[in-house]
């Protein structure tokens, strides 16, 4: 499994930076001190990876945003798995609502992305969430699950992935879960993994939230017994902001 922290708190970045902002947040990450138990990943843009990953600290991993569904070749403006792992990326985000809402990628798309990347060792975080008018209709579990299910169906095996659960009317908002809303959620997508893969799987499989984390309210969301970090957004472009919210997880 890459990372063997308890842990796992990612950064991304989204479609942001430059050359000078991304230099000056390396910077900032390199002189944080970060807890030992929380495997740390920051997600660039594609045209910085290999500026970040030639800059930043061993101690931060890479992930990629996305990544074609197969091996490479005539696929105009795709990038494969193997180019990413040729430029130092051991995580690639799959599933964020922003490709699934946003670009329109449906369940089988990203499962087979999933099943793909980590048949080429590369780690999937694994994004599942609700819009807003499925969670005020309670479909939030129905949902979650049938996203889940697209990852299961596709996937051989779950010790590479971790799942990110990010409520799409948190993310960029402002209007961050409460603790007892996302630790709902994260239980019943842990006790999902119980059921339909197995218990090894849902005790090990880190569950990590997403939508609106900050240094502000990242402690209490991490006292919850089934939240294991975050993926953060807005906040991850700030690097003290993101050291502190590294260090809350523990
Ligand atoms: O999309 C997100 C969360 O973004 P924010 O922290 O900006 O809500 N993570 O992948």
């Amino acid at each position: 499994m890459a990372g063997s922290g308890k842990f796992f708190v990612g950064g991304n970045w989204k479609c942001n930076g430059t050359k000078e902002s991304i230099s000056k947040l390396v910077s900032d990450l390199n002189s944080a001190t970060l807890e030992s138990d929380v495997d740390v990943v920051v997600s660039p843009p594609f045209v910085y990876i290999d500026q970040v990953k030639n800059s930043l600290t061993d101690r931060i991993d890479i992930a990629a945003q996305n990544c074609w569904i197969g091996k490479g070749g005539a696929f105009t403006g795709e990038i494969s798995v193997e180019q990413l792992k040729d430029i130092g990326c051991k995580w690639v985000v799959l599933g964020h609502s922003e490709r699934r809402h946003v670009i329109g990628e449906d369940d089988q798309f990203i499962g087979k992305k999933a099943a793909y990347a980590l048949s080429q060792g590369v780690g999937v975080i694994a994004c599942i969430g609700e819009l807003l008018e499925e969670r005020e209709a309670g479909k939030t579990f129905d949902v979650c699950f049938q996203q889940l299910k697209a990852y299961a169906d596709a996937v051989s095996s779950w010790d590479n992935i971790v799942i990110a659960y990010e409520p799409v009317w948190a993310i960029g908002t402002g209007k961050v879960a409460s603790p007892e809303q996302a630790q709902e959620v994260h239980a019943a997508v842990r006790n999902w993994l119980s059921k339909n893969v197995s218990a090894e799987v849902a005790s090990k499989t880190r569950i990590i939230y997403g939508g609106s984390v900050n240094g502000g309210n990242s402690a209490d969301l991490a006292k919850k017994e089934d939240i294991d970090g975050f993926l953060v957004g807005g906040a991850s472009l700030k690097g003290p902001e993101f050291a502190t919210i590294i260090n809350s997880v523990t």
